[in-house]
């Protein structure tokens, strides 16, 4: 039997880097995770594709979703749809594959509850300032989503106290190696590891009565 893979959650605000941070880990040479594709009922930006940044639908598809039990969370941010389709995230698991999902704050808690044993870390900005500056820097929203999203920031930042790590997002390379540090200690914790070892010995002893 395949031991399951770890699940990561990486929330925190708004433009606080956290798909700047997944890309840079995803160039590093760094243990093997997969992104979870979201599902979102907002426009597409400029440069982005269905498929590959998000799976875009409308309002009605996503409700369909989340009433088919489609959805492993889903929340409204700014006034649209977000959500983590289930059957990915369950079947790379599956495969012994750690799946990291990029998620605001609300979802991240329906995810703590479903998977307690999942990582949970927040990243945060140097400071409000800053990311407001990054969003507008960012260039892909209009002012008031901007000031919308810096309201939004406040209460998510309250929020952090409900995860396992806080990372300080001020330089992209320096909160890479943080997290990666996480993954690699999370990966060594006793109960893990204890998985690790009943899912050989299983294997173990599978091998030796097929003969
Ligand atoms: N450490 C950093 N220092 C300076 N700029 C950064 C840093 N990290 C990210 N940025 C910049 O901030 C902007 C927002 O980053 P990014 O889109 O990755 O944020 P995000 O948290 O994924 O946003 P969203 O949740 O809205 O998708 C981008 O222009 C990015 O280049
Ligand atoms: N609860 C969820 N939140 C999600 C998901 N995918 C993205 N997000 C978060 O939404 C906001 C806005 O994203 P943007 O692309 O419009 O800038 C941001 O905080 C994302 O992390 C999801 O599947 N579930």
């Amino acid at each position: 039997m395949q031991e399951r893979g770890m699940l990561i959650v990486l929330s925190g605000p708004s433009g606080v880097g956290k798909g700047t941070v997944r890309q840079a880990m995803l160039a590093d040479d760094f243990r093997d995770f997969q992104y979870s594709i979201s599902m979102t009922t907002r426009k597409m930006r400029p440069g982005e594709v269905d498929g590959v940044d998000y799976y875009f639908r409308t309002k009605a598809e996503f409700e369909a979703e989340i009433a088919n039990g489609g959805m492993l969370e889903y929340a409204q941010y700014v006034g649209n749809y977000y959500g983590t389709p289930l059957k990915y995230v369950n079947q790379t698991l599956d495969a012994g594959r750690d799946v990291l999902l990029e998620i605001e704050v609300k979802g991240a808690m329906q995810v703590r509850e479903k998977c307690p044993d999942g990582v949970f870390i927040f990243l945060t900005p140097p400071d409000l300032s800053e990311l407001k500056h990054r969003l507008t820097g960012r260039g892909t929203d209009s002012e008031a989503v901007i000031e919308k999203r810096i309201t939004q920031a406040a209460d998510e930042i309250a929020m952090m106290a409900n995860y396992d790590y806080a990372v300080v997002n001020d330089k992209v390379e320096l909160a890479v190696k943080r997290i990666e540090r996480i993954i690699e200690s999370e990966h060594l914790r006793v109960p893990r590891v204890i998985d690790r070892y009943k899912t050989m010995l299983k294997h173990a002893d599978g091998v030796s009565s097929s003969k």
